[in-house]
Protein backbone atom coordinates (compact mmCIF):
# COMPACT_ATOMS: atom_id res chain seq x y z
CA UNK A 1 0.00 0.00 0.00
CA UNK A 2 2.45 2.56 1.00
CA UNK A 3 3.99 1.95 -2.43
CA UNK A 4 0.96 2.14 -4.40
CA UNK A 5 2.48 4.21 -7.42
CA UNK A 6 0.82 7.45 -9.07
CA UNK A 7 -1.63 7.19 -11.55
CA UNK A 8 -1.36 10.17 -13.94
CA UNK A 9 -4.08 9.64 -16.55
CA UNK A 10 -3.64 11.05 -20.24
CA UNK A 11 -6.17 12.06 -22.64
CA UNK A 12 -5.39 9.05 -25.62
CA UNK A 13 -7.63 10.84 -28.21
CA UNK A 14 -10.38 13.18 -29.06
CA UNK A 15 -9.35 17.20 -28.63
CA UNK A 16 -7.15 17.61 -25.87
CA UNK A 17 -4.99 14.80 -26.65
CA UNK A 18 -2.15 16.85 -28.84
CA UNK A 19 -2.05 20.05 -26.15
CA UNK A 20 -1.77 17.68 -23.25
CA UNK A 21 1.11 15.66 -24.73
CA UNK A 22 2.69 19.19 -25.46
CA UNK A 23 1.63 20.28 -22.23
CA UNK A 24 3.45 17.37 -20.38
CA UNK A 25 6.84 17.58 -22.40
CA UNK A 26 7.25 20.99 -21.90
CA UNK A 27 7.25 20.37 -18.56
CA UNK A 28 9.89 17.94 -18.65
CA UNK A 29 7.75 14.91 -18.35
CA UNK A 30 8.10 12.35 -20.79
CA UNK A 31 5.58 10.03 -21.52
CA UNK A 32 6.50 6.71 -22.74
CA UNK A 33 4.46 3.56 -23.89
CA UNK A 34 5.18 0.83 -22.66
CA UNK A 35 5.89 -1.64 -25.60
CA UNK A 36 3.95 -5.12 -25.21
CA UNK A 37 1.94 -4.30 -21.98
CA UNK A 38 -1.05 -5.95 -22.30
CA UNK A 39 -3.51 -2.89 -20.76
CA UNK A 40 -2.60 0.37 -22.31
CA UNK A 41 -0.45 1.44 -19.83
CA UNK A 42 2.87 3.57 -19.87
CA UNK A 43 5.84 5.72 -17.69
CA UNK A 44 6.85 8.87 -16.95
CA UNK A 45 10.69 8.90 -18.14
CA UNK A 46 13.16 9.41 -15.12
CA UNK A 47 10.35 9.43 -12.42
CA UNK A 48 9.83 6.69 -10.51
CA UNK A 49 6.64 6.04 -9.01
CA UNK A 50 4.34 6.50 -12.15
CA UNK A 51 1.51 4.52 -14.34
CA UNK A 52 0.15 6.28 -17.02
CA UNK A 53 -3.05 5.38 -18.18
CA UNK A 54 -3.80 6.61 -21.57
CA UNK A 55 -7.99 7.06 -21.75
CA UNK A 56 -10.56 9.36 -23.40
CA UNK A 57 -11.11 12.41 -21.59
CA UNK A 58 -14.57 11.20 -19.76
CA UNK A 59 -13.06 7.96 -18.90
CA UNK A 60 -10.36 10.54 -17.14
CA UNK A 61 -13.21 11.82 -15.33
CA UNK A 62 -14.81 8.59 -14.24
CA UNK A 63 -11.37 7.10 -12.88
CA UNK A 64 -10.65 10.28 -11.36
CA UNK A 65 -14.21 9.96 -9.75
CA UNK A 66 -13.46 6.55 -8.65
CA UNK A 67 -10.02 7.24 -7.47
CA UNK A 68 -8.73 4.71 -10.04
CA UNK A 69 -6.22 7.58 -11.14
CA UNK A 70 -5.11 10.10 -9.13
CA UNK A 71 -4.04 12.76 -11.41
CA UNK A 72 -5.42 13.57 -14.70
CA UNK A 73 -5.98 15.91 -17.85
CA UNK A 74 -9.71 16.65 -18.76
CA UNK A 75 -12.43 18.63 -19.74
CA UNK A 76 -14.31 20.74 -16.83
CA UNK A 77 -17.32 20.65 -18.70
CA UNK A 78 -16.95 16.38 -18.00
CA UNK A 79 -16.04 17.32 -14.34
CA UNK A 80 -19.16 18.79 -13.45
CA UNK A 81 -21.55 17.41 -15.77
CA UNK A 82 -20.21 13.40 -14.55
CA UNK A 83 -18.95 14.30 -10.98
CA UNK A 84 -21.80 14.78 -8.83
CA UNK A 85 -20.36 15.48 -5.88
CA UNK A 86 -16.95 17.03 -7.57
CA UNK A 87 -15.86 19.37 -4.54
CA UNK A 88 -15.06 16.34 -2.48
CA UNK A 89 -14.32 13.68 -4.85
CA UNK A 90 -11.66 15.83 -6.43
CA UNK A 91 -9.04 19.14 -6.90
CA UNK A 92 -8.84 21.17 -9.87
CA UNK A 93 -5.52 22.02 -9.89
CA UNK A 94 -4.68 24.54 -12.54
CA UNK A 95 -6.60 25.41 -15.60
CA UNK A 96 -4.27 24.40 -18.47
CA UNK A 97 -4.82 27.32 -21.04
CA UNK A 98 -6.32 24.84 -23.96
CA UNK A 99 -9.54 22.63 -24.44
CA UNK A 100 -11.23 25.98 -24.67
CA UNK A 101 -14.95 25.12 -24.86
CA UNK A 102 -18.60 26.72 -23.86
CA UNK A 103 -21.31 24.19 -22.66
CA UNK A 104 -24.39 26.67 -24.19
CA UNK A 105 -28.21 26.26 -24.72
CA UNK A 106 -28.51 27.37 -28.54
CA UNK A 107 -32.33 27.14 -29.82
CA UNK A 108 -33.45 28.06 -33.86
CA UNK A 109 -32.13 30.92 -35.63
CA UNK A 110 -35.91 30.93 -36.97
CA UNK A 111 -37.17 31.72 -32.87
CA UNK A 112 -36.52 35.02 -33.35
CA UNK A 113 -38.19 36.39 -30.66
CA UNK A 114 -36.23 34.21 -28.49
CA UNK A 115 -33.33 35.99 -27.22
CA UNK A 116 -33.27 35.18 -23.30
CA UNK A 117 -33.91 32.30 -21.09
CA UNK A 118 -36.80 34.31 -19.85
CA UNK A 119 -38.39 33.80 -23.65
CA UNK A 120 -37.41 30.02 -23.43
CA UNK A 121 -39.41 30.16 -20.77
CA UNK A 122 -42.54 31.88 -22.08
CA UNK A 123 -41.75 29.29 -25.31
CA UNK A 124 -41.81 26.43 -22.80
CA UNK A 125 -45.20 27.52 -20.88
CA UNK A 126 -46.75 28.18 -24.05
CA UNK A 127 -45.83 24.95 -25.63
CA UNK A 128 -47.59 23.17 -22.50
CA UNK A 129 -50.34 25.19 -22.02
CA UNK A 130 -51.59 25.28 -26.32
CA UNK A 131 -50.51 21.87 -27.05
CA UNK A 132 -49.79 19.83 -24.42
CA UNK A 133 -46.60 18.83 -24.66
CA UNK A 134 -43.55 19.30 -22.88
CA UNK A 135 -40.06 21.58 -24.62
CA UNK A 136 -37.68 19.00 -25.81
CA UNK A 137 -34.29 19.56 -25.13
CA UNK A 138 -31.41 17.64 -26.68
CA UNK A 139 -28.21 16.58 -25.05
CA UNK A 140 -25.83 14.72 -23.21
CA UNK A 141 -25.07 17.72 -20.42
CA UNK A 142 -28.16 15.66 -18.26
CA UNK A 143 -26.77 17.29 -14.98
CA UNK A 144 -25.66 20.66 -16.49
CA UNK A 145 -28.35 20.98 -18.11
CA UNK A 146 -31.35 20.35 -15.54
CA UNK A 147 -28.99 22.70 -13.11
CA UNK A 148 -29.05 25.56 -15.65
CA UNK A 149 -32.51 25.22 -15.90
CA UNK A 150 -33.76 24.96 -12.43
CA UNK A 151 -31.42 28.25 -11.46
CA UNK A 152 -33.59 30.18 -14.17
CA UNK A 153 -36.52 28.62 -13.16
CA UNK A 154 -38.03 26.74 -15.97
CA UNK A 155 -39.40 23.42 -15.32
CA UNK A 156 -41.72 22.83 -18.31
CA UNK A 157 -38.99 20.82 -20.29
CA UNK A 158 -37.88 17.30 -21.15
CA UNK A 159 -34.56 16.30 -21.71
CA UNK A 160 -33.75 13.92 -24.98
CA UNK A 161 -31.06 11.87 -24.27
CA UNK A 162 -28.22 13.04 -27.33
CA UNK A 163 -24.59 11.10 -27.40
CA UNK A 164 -23.87 12.66 -31.00
CA UNK A 165 -24.80 14.94 -33.53
CA UNK A 166 -26.96 16.81 -31.26
CA UNK A 167 -26.96 19.85 -33.54
CA UNK A 168 -29.05 17.81 -35.94
CA UNK A 169 -31.83 17.54 -33.11
CA UNK A 170 -34.05 20.52 -33.86
CA UNK A 171 -33.84 19.78 -37.87
CA UNK A 172 -34.77 16.08 -37.45
CA UNK A 173 -37.44 16.80 -35.02
CA UNK A 174 -36.20 14.72 -31.96
CA UNK A 175 -35.72 18.08 -30.22
CA UNK A 176 -37.01 21.14 -30.04
CA UNK A 177 -33.58 23.14 -28.63
CA UNK A 178 -30.29 21.51 -27.74
CA UNK A 179 -27.54 21.60 -25.08
CA UNK A 180 -23.86 21.15 -26.54
CA UNK A 181 -20.53 21.89 -25.95
CA UNK A 182 -18.99 25.03 -28.39
CA UNK A 183 -15.96 26.03 -29.64
CA UNK A 184 -15.86 28.21 -33.11
CA UNK A 185 -20.10 28.52 -33.39
CA UNK A 186 -19.59 26.59 -37.01
CA UNK A 187 -21.42 23.53 -35.64
CA UNK A 188 -24.19 25.39 -34.11
CA UNK A 189 -24.31 28.04 -37.37
CA UNK A 190 -24.03 25.00 -39.99
CA UNK A 191 -27.53 24.15 -38.19
CA UNK A 192 -29.14 27.35 -38.32
CA UNK A 193 -28.89 27.65 -34.42
CA UNK A 194 -27.72 30.58 -32.29
CA UNK A 195 -26.65 30.70 -28.30
CA UNK A 196 -29.30 32.40 -26.06
CA UNK A 197 -28.17 35.72 -24.93
CA UNK A 198 -27.69 34.83 -21.34
CA UNK A 199 -27.50 30.95 -22.54
CA UNK A 200 -23.78 30.05 -21.80
CA UNK A 201 -23.91 27.32 -18.67
CA UNK A 202 -20.06 26.80 -18.49
CA UNK A 203 -17.10 28.35 -20.00
CA UNK A 204 -14.40 25.15 -20.04
CA UNK A 205 -11.19 24.53 -21.07
CA UNK A 206 -8.50 21.79 -20.25
CA UNK A 207 -7.35 21.12 -16.40
CA UNK A 208 -5.66 19.66 -14.02
CA UNK A 209 -7.17 17.45 -11.65
CA UNK A 210 -6.14 15.29 -8.60
CA UNK A 211 -8.87 12.87 -7.33
CA UNK A 212 -9.45 13.10 -3.67
CA UNK A 213 -10.32 9.48 -3.52
CA UNK A 214 -7.24 7.74 -4.76
CA UNK A 215 -4.90 5.82 -2.65
CA UNK A 216 -2.26 8.64 -1.50
CA UNK A 217 0.37 6.08 -0.84
CA UNK A 218 4.00 7.82 0.14
CA UNK A 219 4.87 6.77 -2.97
CA UNK A 220 2.48 8.44 -4.65
CA UNK A 221 2.34 11.73 -2.65
CA UNK A 222 6.48 11.59 -3.97
CA UNK A 223 5.62 11.21 -7.34
CA UNK A 224 2.75 14.34 -7.45
CA UNK A 225 5.29 16.07 -6.15
CA UNK A 226 7.87 16.34 -8.05
CA UNK A 227 5.18 16.15 -11.59
CA UNK A 228 4.04 19.36 -9.59
CA UNK A 229 7.02 21.06 -9.31
CA UNK A 230 8.18 20.66 -13.07
CA UNK A 231 4.91 21.87 -13.77
CA UNK A 232 4.89 24.92 -11.43
CA UNK A 233 8.56 25.71 -12.27
CA UNK A 234 7.62 25.37 -16.38
CA UNK A 235 4.57 27.50 -15.80
CA UNK A 236 6.50 30.47 -13.82
CA UNK A 237 8.78 30.53 -16.35
CA UNK A 238 6.88 30.70 -19.21
CA UNK A 239 4.72 33.81 -17.89
CA UNK A 240 7.74 36.12 -16.87
CA UNK A 241 11.02 37.42 -18.23
CA UNK A 242 14.20 38.06 -16.64
CA UNK A 243 15.49 41.49 -16.50
CA UNK A 244 19.34 41.74 -15.59
CA UNK A 245 21.04 45.62 -15.46
CA UNK A 246 24.07 47.09 -13.34
CA UNK A 247 22.55 49.41 -11.13
CA UNK A 248 25.47 49.24 -8.54
CA UNK A 249 23.86 50.49 -5.32
CA UNK A 250 19.67 49.69 -5.37
CA UNK A 251 18.16 53.08 -3.52
CA UNK A 252 14.77 51.74 -1.32
CA UNK A 253 12.48 54.26 -4.10
CA UNK A 254 13.70 52.30 -7.12
CA UNK A 255 13.07 48.76 -5.01
CA UNK A 256 9.33 49.98 -4.01
CA UNK A 257 8.65 50.76 -7.85
CA UNK A 258 10.08 47.81 -9.26
CA UNK A 259 8.19 45.20 -7.04
CA UNK A 260 5.33 47.58 -6.20
CA UNK A 261 4.82 49.44 -9.43
CA UNK A 262 5.83 46.82 -12.02
CA UNK A 263 5.04 43.39 -9.82
CA UNK A 264 8.68 42.74 -10.23
CA UNK A 265 10.81 40.07 -7.54
CA UNK A 266 14.91 40.28 -6.80
CA UNK A 267 14.86 36.36 -6.83
CA UNK A 268 18.62 36.62 -5.73
CA UNK A 269 17.81 39.57 -3.37
CA UNK A 270 19.95 43.09 -3.97
CA UNK A 271 22.53 43.96 -6.13
CA UNK A 272 25.75 41.59 -5.98
CA UNK A 273 28.96 42.59 -6.16
CA UNK A 274 29.41 43.33 -9.54
CA UNK A 275 25.82 45.72 -8.98
CA UNK A 276 24.26 43.41 -11.24
CA UNK A 277 20.41 43.27 -10.55
CA UNK A 278 18.34 40.15 -11.38
CA UNK A 279 14.74 40.78 -11.91
CA UNK A 280 11.68 38.89 -12.64
CA UNK A 281 8.79 40.61 -13.63
CA UNK A 282 5.62 39.03 -15.67
CA UNK A 283 5.92 39.46 -19.34
CA UNK A 284 3.83 42.06 -20.00
CA UNK A 285 5.98 44.63 -17.80
CA UNK A 286 9.11 43.80 -19.56
CA UNK A 287 9.64 47.02 -21.68
CA UNK A 288 8.24 49.52 -18.73
CA UNK A 289 10.64 48.16 -16.23
CA UNK A 290 14.04 48.05 -19.05
CA UNK A 291 12.41 51.89 -19.33
CA UNK A 292 12.68 52.62 -15.49
CA UNK A 293 16.17 50.84 -14.98
CA UNK A 294 17.82 52.77 -17.86
CA UNK A 295 16.09 56.52 -16.94
CA UNK A 296 17.84 55.16 -13.47
CA UNK A 297 20.99 55.14 -15.20
CA UNK A 298 21.51 51.43 -15.45
CA UNK A 299 22.26 50.27 -19.22
CA UNK A 300 22.48 47.43 -20.79
CA UNK A 301 19.46 46.40 -19.42
CA UNK A 302 19.36 42.44 -20.98
CA UNK A 303 16.07 40.36 -20.75
CA UNK A 304 15.48 36.77 -21.91
CA UNK A 305 13.20 34.07 -21.08
CA UNK A 306 14.05 31.11 -19.05
CA UNK A 307 13.14 27.62 -19.35
CA UNK A 308 12.39 26.64 -15.56
CA UNK A 309 11.96 28.41 -12.39
CA UNK A 310 12.36 25.75 -9.27
CA UNK A 311 10.79 26.34 -5.91
CA UNK A 312 11.22 24.50 -2.93
CA UNK A 313 7.37 24.98 -2.75
CA UNK A 314 4.92 25.83 -5.52
CA UNK A 315 1.04 26.80 -5.43
CA UNK A 316 0.28 23.60 -6.57
CA UNK A 317 1.68 20.99 -4.50
CA UNK A 318 0.57 23.11 -1.71
CA UNK A 319 -2.74 22.71 -3.03
CA UNK A 320 -2.93 19.36 -3.28
CA UNK A 321 -1.52 18.67 -0.05
CA UNK A 322 -3.28 20.75 1.91
CA UNK A 323 -6.54 19.27 0.62
CA UNK A 324 -5.20 15.83 0.82
CA UNK A 325 -3.99 16.38 4.62
N1 LIG B 1 -15.10 22.10 -29.93
C1 LIG B 1 -15.10 21.20 -28.95
N2 LIG B 1 -16.03 20.26 -28.94
C2 LIG B 1 -16.05 19.31 -27.99
N3 LIG B 1 -15.20 19.25 -26.97
C3 LIG B 1 -14.26 20.18 -26.90
C4 LIG B 1 -14.15 21.17 -27.89
N4 LIG B 1 -13.11 21.91 -27.57
C5 LIG B 1 -12.61 21.41 -26.45
N5 LIG B 1 -13.29 20.36 -26.02
C6 LIG B 1 -13.01 19.61 -24.78
O1 LIG B 1 -12.56 18.30 -25.09
C7 LIG B 1 -13.25 17.36 -24.29
C8 LIG B 1 -13.22 16.03 -24.93
O2 LIG B 1 -13.97 16.07 -26.09
P1 LIG B 1 -13.73 15.06 -27.27
O3 LIG B 1 -14.91 15.13 -28.13
O4 LIG B 1 -12.42 15.29 -27.87
O5 LIG B 1 -13.68 13.68 -26.49
P2 LIG B 1 -13.42 12.30 -27.11
O6 LIG B 1 -12.09 11.82 -26.62
O7 LIG B 1 -13.70 12.35 -28.55
O8 LIG B 1 -14.49 11.45 -26.34
P3 LIG B 1 -15.94 11.15 -26.85
O9 LIG B 1 -15.77 9.97 -27.73
O10 LIG B 1 -16.64 10.86 -25.54
O11 LIG B 1 -16.46 12.37 -27.53
C9 LIG B 1 -14.60 18.02 -24.10
O12 LIG B 1 -15.31 17.51 -23.02
C10 LIG B 1 -14.20 19.45 -23.87
O13 LIG B 1 -13.78 19.61 -22.53
O1 LIG C 1 -18.29 25.05 -32.12
P1 LIG C 1 -17.47 24.08 -32.96
O2 LIG C 1 -16.05 24.51 -33.04
O3 LIG C 1 -18.08 23.86 -34.29
O4 LIG C 1 -17.41 22.67 -32.17
C1 LIG C 1 -18.58 22.04 -31.70
C2 LIG C 1 -18.65 20.59 -32.07
O5 LIG C 1 -17.60 19.83 -31.48
C3 LIG C 1 -18.15 18.82 -30.62
O6 LIG C 1 -18.26 17.59 -31.24
P2 LIG C 1 -17.01 16.63 -31.52
O7 LIG C 1 -16.30 17.05 -32.75
O8 LIG C 1 -16.17 16.49 -30.30
O9 LIG C 1 -17.72 15.28 -31.87
P3 LIG C 1 -18.45 14.28 -30.88
O10 LIG C 1 -19.75 14.94 -30.53
O11 LIG C 1 -18.60 13.07 -31.69
O12 LIG C 1 -17.54 14.08 -29.69
C4 LIG C 1 -19.53 19.34 -30.27
O13 LIG C 1 -20.42 18.32 -29.90
C5 LIG C 1 -19.94 20.04 -31.53
O14 LIG C 1 -20.50 19.14 -32.45
MG1 LIG D 1 -15.81 14.04 -29.21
Amino acid sequence: MSDTPLVLAVPSKGRLQENAARFFSRAGLEVVQSRGARDYRGRLAGVAGVEIAFLSASDIVAQLASGGAHLGVTGEDLVREEIHDAEEAVELLAPLGFGHANVVVAAPQAWIDVRTMADLDDVAADMRVRHGRKMRVATKYINLTRQFFAGHGIADYRIVESLGATEGAPATGAAEIIVDITTTGATLAANALKVLDDGIILRSEANLVASLRAPWSETARAAARTILTRIAAEEEARTMRELTARVGTLDAALEREIIEGHGGRLPFGGPDERGLLTVHCPTDRVFALAALLTDNGAEPVTVRALDYVFRASNALSERLFTRLG
